[in-house]
């Protein structure tokens, strides 16, 4: 088994959600809001090893965008720490966060709002290899066509712009400005989600043909079973902040444990003219702001008891490789 090279450990992010100015007003009169906490990532632990491609799955507000940006070093937790290859990935400074290593990349979503509309997509490329000297200005060139290549856009598409582009064209060039830094780890952000399904295909294989090429490790982000099935060797499953189980990938999906995990696959819809096979989730994702206490998942879960309202389940060894964090592994919910 190959050596951590991530290691996240008991990693918490809190925002501060300061009352608008009309709020303020509001409160002036009695009415208003006060400032609150937003509790995005709650004590998540987790180990990534060398070569490994971790999903990381959940409904929408779960914290999965935020937990991958303090991996990326763009926020800084709150409580706990991150280390890639034993060194902190990002420190504050002030108010602001000063990331400490360029061998961690990020790729975003939304592939249009993170390139530079009015910067010809060559130097948006160039423009982080160069600035950190891992390829010199007057080679930049010849790199970056090389790093279009791989990604499987022609070269001489270097000196055109980001609108003359298509939407997967566009998540091409993002994982290319990325690859070109020549990072250990990429975080992916639900690099697929704002695609068409064919376009969304052609962008995974491009990433499954990468990961073998240059021996890739990942955070690979997705509130899309399917997509996350085909991409990762293990996946994290998270809710309301926390991680609720951690399986590799085919024993997941045979035999998920916790029963958001069970939820979470009922509730996708399967492809079958006239079936009704799939169950949403019952009730909404409550509020970061307002977590309920004990399990987070408790008001959802058909099989609640006393204990699960009062006590937060630890995630917990529940097989080799495995972890869940629910009562009914270990003591009952009584
Ligand atoms: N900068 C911020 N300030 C305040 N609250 C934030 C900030 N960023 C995220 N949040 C809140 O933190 C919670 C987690 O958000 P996050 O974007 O990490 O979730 P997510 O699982 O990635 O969701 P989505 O798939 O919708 O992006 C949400 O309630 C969100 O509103």
């Amino acid at each position: 088994m190959s050596a951590a090279l991530l290691d996240i450990d008991h990693v918490s992010k809190r925002f501060v959600k300061r009352p608008s100015l009309g709020e303020r007003i509001a409160g002036l009169l009695g009415a208003g809001r006060k400032t609150e906490i937003v509790r995005a990532v709650s004590d998540v632990s987790l180990t990534v090893r060398k070569g490994e491609v971790v999903g990381l799955v959940g409904e929408s507000g779960c914290g999965k965008s935020t937990l991958g940006r303090i991996i990326a070093g763009i926020y800084a937790p709150s409580d706990g720490k991150v280390l890639f290859g034993n060194a902190p990935v990002a420190k504050e400074q002030g108010r602001r966060t000063e990331k400490l290593t360029t061998q961690v990349q990020m790729v975003h979503q939304d592939p249009f709002a993170s390139l530079n509309p009015r910067m010809r997509i060559g130097d948006t490329v160039a423009e982080g290899p160069v600035t950190h000297n891992i390829v010199k200005a007057r080679d930049a060139d010849a790199y970056v066509a090389d790093m279009l290549g791989r990604v499987g856009l022609d070269p001489s598409y270097r000196r055109r712009f980001p609108h003359q582009f298509s939407g997967g064209q566009r998540q091409r060039i993002a994982i290319a400005r990325a690859l070109a830094m020549k990072p250990d780890l990429l975080v992916l952000d639900e690099p697929v989600a704002s695609l068409d399904v064919s376009i969304q295909a052609q962008v995974l294989n491009l990433f499954m043909d990468l990961r073998q090429d240059l021996d890739l490790t990942a955070i690979f982000i997705s509130h899309d079973l399917g997509v996350v099935r085909h991409v990762s060797d293990r996946v994290a499953i998270m809710y309301l902040g926390r991680i609720v189980e951690l399986a590799p990938t085919a024993e997941l999906y045979a035999a998920p444990n916790h029963p958001y995990t069970k939820a979470l696959f009922e509730s996708v819809p399967r492809v079958g003219v006239g079936r009704k096979d799939f169950r949403p989730i019952a009730g909404e994702i409550p509020s970061p702001l307002h977590p309920p206490n004990g399990c987070h998942f408790h008001p959802r879960c058909p099989l609640a008891g006393p204990r699960c309202k009062r006590e937060a389940p630890a995630l917990s060894a529940i097989g080799p490789g495995r972890a869940s964090a629910c009562h009914l592994n270990g003591g009952g919910t009584d």
